[in-house]
């Protein structure tokens, strides 16, 4: 029987000599989702996703993808696509070189899928890899994980060096790439918009720790903006931050009831983010204008 988890940590922790990059991470991301791990530069982004890879291996705890050890042997390495961050490519390799040793390294190539996906986003078979604009290289590198029909897609940061709107575009043609093949996802990024425009699971670490997971709507709807004296929040929920006056708050007692709590607010996803970093960094919340975190 499949697993319904593509990603399952427990007390998951990687050091890299002094430095702790993930401590005590517990995640349990169900099949199926677009999950945005989000977090502040050097949080252990991509320490978790190399993870997840094989490419790197846990100081303590486990963690299993699609129900094995990551990397486990070459079938389970077929089920699992990377994109690493900057997308790397063979400079002096053409696009059409890269796709035949695709299907060289791995048995479940889709050559025609290749194909197709390279003729969509109009890549040109003959151009040097070296050559192309860092949007194209993102799109080679995503047709190129894609054509092992992976079971799980893993993205490290894969928009950072596109402009606004190549970034967008290239957003939206992942994740009809990924409802395509039926496929997972978890991407990093430290773009909000990024994932607010894709994801429908959330992952927010911030200092090594998993500070919140889950689905967004459900993230939205258990999390609550309270406006005025934070001393009116109201018994039993959660104070995750607070402040000038605004104190974002999860738990059901919060719920929008304007009998209640006549000053309750909905959160937006950047809020709640936010308030995550806020919290984990111990300091003044950061205006959105120099938040770590931005859009
Ligand atoms: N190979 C390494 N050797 C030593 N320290 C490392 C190594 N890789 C990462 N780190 C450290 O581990 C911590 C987490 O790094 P990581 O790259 O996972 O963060 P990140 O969230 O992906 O950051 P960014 O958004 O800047 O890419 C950082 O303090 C970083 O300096």
């Amino acid at each position: 029987m499949r697993t319904p988890l593509v990603l399952h940590a427990e007390r998951l922790t990687k050091r890299y000599g002094r430095r702790t990059a993930l401590t005590d991470c517990d995640l349990k991301i169900p099949r199926g989702r677009v999950v945005g791990l989000v977090g502040p530069n050097g949080a252990g982004k991509s320490t978790l996703l190399q993870l997840a890879c094989g490419l790197i291996a846990p100081t303590s705890g486990t963690l299993s993808v699609l129900g094995s050890r990551p990397a486990a042997n070459a079938a389970h390495l077929a089920r699992v696509g990377f994109v690493a961050q900057d997308t790397p490519v063979y400079a002096s390799f053409s696009v059409a070189d890269h796709l035949k040793m695709g299907a060289w390294l791995n048995p479940s190539w889709d050559a025609a899928l290749a194909k197709r996906r390279i003729a969509e986003v109009g890549l040109d078979p003959a151009q040097k890899a070296g050559r192309l604009s860092g949007g194209q290289r993102a799109q080679l590198a995503m047709a190129i994980a894609a054509a092992k029909r992976p079971e799980l897609l893993i993205f490290d940061e894969p928009a950072a060096a596109l402009d606004p709107l190549a970034r967008k575009g290239f957003m939206r043609s992942l994740v009809e790439f990924v409802g395509e093949l039926g496929a997972s996802a978890v991407l990093s990024s430290h773009l909000l918009s990024d994932v607010e425009q894709v994801c429908d699971y959330l992952v927010v670490l911030c200092d090594s720790r998993i500070q919140v997971a889950g689905p967004v709507p459900d993230l939205l709807a258990s999390h609550h903006r309270i406006v005025g004296d934070p001393a009116r929040t109201p018994a039993g929920v959660e104070v995750i931050w607070a402040e000038h006056g605004h104190t974002v708050v999860r738990g059901e007692a919060a719920a929008p009831d304007r009998t209640a709590a006549p000053d309750t607010e909905p959160v937006t996803l950047e809020e709640l983010v936010l308030a995550y970093m806020s919290r984990a960094a111990g300091t003044v919340a950061a205006s959105r204008g120099d938040a770590a975190v931005s859009r």
